[in-house]
């Protein structure tokens, strides 16, 4: 029988026999391929690829030389490797560049209220697996640093400067991971009063950010030259996909620089379109809130005859929100998503579907994400361009499609009442929900104890119920999507009844460019094939 396999081979190993030519379609990774495919990351040229305790540098600074210097800018893929598969995708630390800084006892022992916890800090080397479901079998596939306080810091209460930046759209959370980043002080001391400033006291009870928020303007320089003259050493970035990204660039200068700054991100979302964490803050909030526009849709709808309530609710490039309001409303009768693309005319289409549901129940709701067909409007209207930070302005779903659905029942000679609602930005500024409150305030703390701790360029997260560290390239390298060919999207619509959209081969095709992706960014699957085993020193097992 075949001994587990593992990905323990060395970098250079590992990147020299990674370029093999591309497998199939319906070929599952080995852990080795996973392992190559971090050590491959066409923008993370730089690996530091530990085996138990022995550090390799692939490249670096020590060159000296221009190419060098590129490279160090470039980020970091950090990996450990263990028995059975297990892969550590660790963050970076301070210590990674400045090897000799000095240890501080956590003055969080020394706290009454977290007297009581049996292990208040966590063991160091705590991980958290991105795959829950594993065979016994398989590999233990790709873990993630555990979050949470460490015995020793690096940084003394005192010597803390920290900085919060938002970015991007409004989430509701945003003021509650403030008000917890910034009590920090507070929340390690006995007297929280003193330290936690009053501006900060209630404002988890308002939407938006009591920071402001802006698009675009990124400047890597003048922001890490501000960082280095006003004397800050810990940063807390709020923000998508885009602030993640520029956090990123901000932790390479700091590292380049050899500044002791930690730079840290929280992943802020309402489009839930963040990787690898199981939801962002303020969806749960979105989707709650999304009830009461679905409800008077609904209402607005029954009341009439032939009524046809539509709700657009937001989501660029994601979904998620449509998604799972629908579900829990469970009185939408079509929920339209980007990852879905749908058609009007014809068998199968939009506008029979709408007219077999109207004949049936005399009324329907209609909801449909910002995202959604905007290749079919595309195909009439021009686009809009891009917002300052560079992303597609939509066009507007929702206007478009019920005046494409009043034309249709015009033609048709079929008098409907259709109620157009949009709610996106009233979704979006309310503060957040109870569950998110909470969420956002053990984010804020896990992140806060990650600087402390040392660690740097690294975003915080929920995976699989617990709190981790997550490099950067991890969170920003793409986009969460509804997958379509998943159980959760089947059972949208074996709850709304409506039509799929998809032909057998949009199908097979989205299964295998699903694949494709969960094949470079998911880890090693649960059970590889026999033939992709590798043993330790690197040679197929069979
Ligand atoms: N590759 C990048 N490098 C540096 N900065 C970036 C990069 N991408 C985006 N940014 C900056 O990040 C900030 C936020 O980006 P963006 O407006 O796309 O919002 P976001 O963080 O993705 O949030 P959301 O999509 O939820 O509204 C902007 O100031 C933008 O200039
Ligand atoms: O109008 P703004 O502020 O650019 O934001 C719109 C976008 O922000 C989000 O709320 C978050 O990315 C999207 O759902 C939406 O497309
Ligand atoms: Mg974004």
């Amino acid at each position: 029988m075949a001994s587990p396999p593992t990905a323990s081979a060395s970098a250079s190993e590992a990147a020299e026999s990674g370029r093999r030519s591309a497998p199939g379609p319906i070929d599952v990774p080995s852990p080795r391929d996973h392992l190559h495919h971090l050590l491959d990351r066409r923008d993370t040229p730089r690996v530091v690829h530990v085996e138990g305790t022995t550090m390799q540098r692939q490249r670096g600074e020590a060159a000296g030389d221009a190419a060098a210097a590129a490279a160090a800018a470039k980020p970091e893929v950090k990996l450990v490797t263990g028995d059975g598969g297990y892969v550590l995708e660790d963050v970076p630390h301070v210590c990674d560049y400045l090897p000799d800084l000095p240890t501080y006892s956590n003055p969080l022992q020394d706290n009454p209220a977290y007297s009581v916890v049996k292990q208040y800090f966590v063991n160091p080397d705590d991980t958290v697996c991105q795959k829950a479901i594993v065979r016994k079998d398989g590999p233990r596939g790709n873990h993630f640093r555990r979050a949470g306080p460490r015995q020793r810091v690096f940084f003394e209460s005192d010597e803390v400067h920290a900085c919060i930046v938002t970015c991007g759209g409004l989430c509701p959370g945003l003021n509650t991971v403030i008000r917890e980043i910034g009590g920090y002080r507070g929340f390690y001391a006995c007297n929280t009063i003193d330290l936690s400033p009053k501006s900060v006291n209630d404002i988890h009870k308002r939407g938006g950010t009591v920071l402001g928020t802006s698009r675009g303007g990124h400047d890597t320089m003048k922001i890490v030259d501000s960082i280095q003259d006003r004397g800050i050493n810990q940063v807390y970035v709020i923000g998508g996909d885009g602030t993640q990204r520029g956090a990123g660039v901000i932790f390479e200068e700091i590292r380049r620089r050899g500044l002791k700054v930690a730079v840290a991100g929280i992943p802020k979302t309402i489009d839930n379109d963040i990787p690898v964490i199981d939801r962002s803050f303020g969806f749960d909030t979105a989707v709650e809130e999304a009830q009461r526009a679905i409800n008077a849709a609904h209402v607005e709808a029954g009341s009439a005859e032939n009524g046809i309530g539509l709700v657009k609710l937001m989501g660029r490039h994601s979904g998620f929100i449509a998604h799972y309001a629908t579900l829990a409303s469970r009185d939408v009768d079509c929920c339209l998503i980007p990852e879905s693309p749908f058609y009007l005319e014809g068998e199968g289409g939009l506008f029979r579907y709408l007219e077999k549901r109207l004949k049936e129940n005399g009324h329907m709701v209609i909801v449909v994400a910002e995202g959604a067909g905007q290749k079919l409007i595309n195909e009439t209207k021009e686009s809009m361009g891009k917002d300052a930070s560079g992303n597609s302005i939509l066009l507007d779903v929702g206007l478009w499609l019920s005046q494409k659905i009043k034309e249709h029942f015009k033609k048709i000679k079929t008098t409907i009442n259709l109620k157009y609602i949009d709610p996106t930005y009233m979704i979006r500024a309310i503060p957040s929900n109870a569950s998110d409150n909470v969420y956002c305030t053990l984010l804020a703390h896990s992140v806060v104890h990650g600087a402390m701790a040392g660690y740097t360029g690294f975003t915080v997260g929920q995976v699989n119920g617990r709190h981790c560290y997550i490099p950067f390239y991890r969170i920003t390298e793409k986009q969460n999507k509804v997958s379509i060919t998943d159980r959760m999207w089947a059972r949208l619509l074996s709850s709304t009844n409506q039509p799929s959209f998809l032909s057998k081969k949009d199908v097979e095709d989205a299964k295998m460019e699903e694949e494709r992706a969960s094949k470079f960014f998911d880890g090693p699957p649960p059970n590889p094939k026999v033939e992709d085993k590798v043993a330790s020193n690197g040679k197929a097992v069979k």
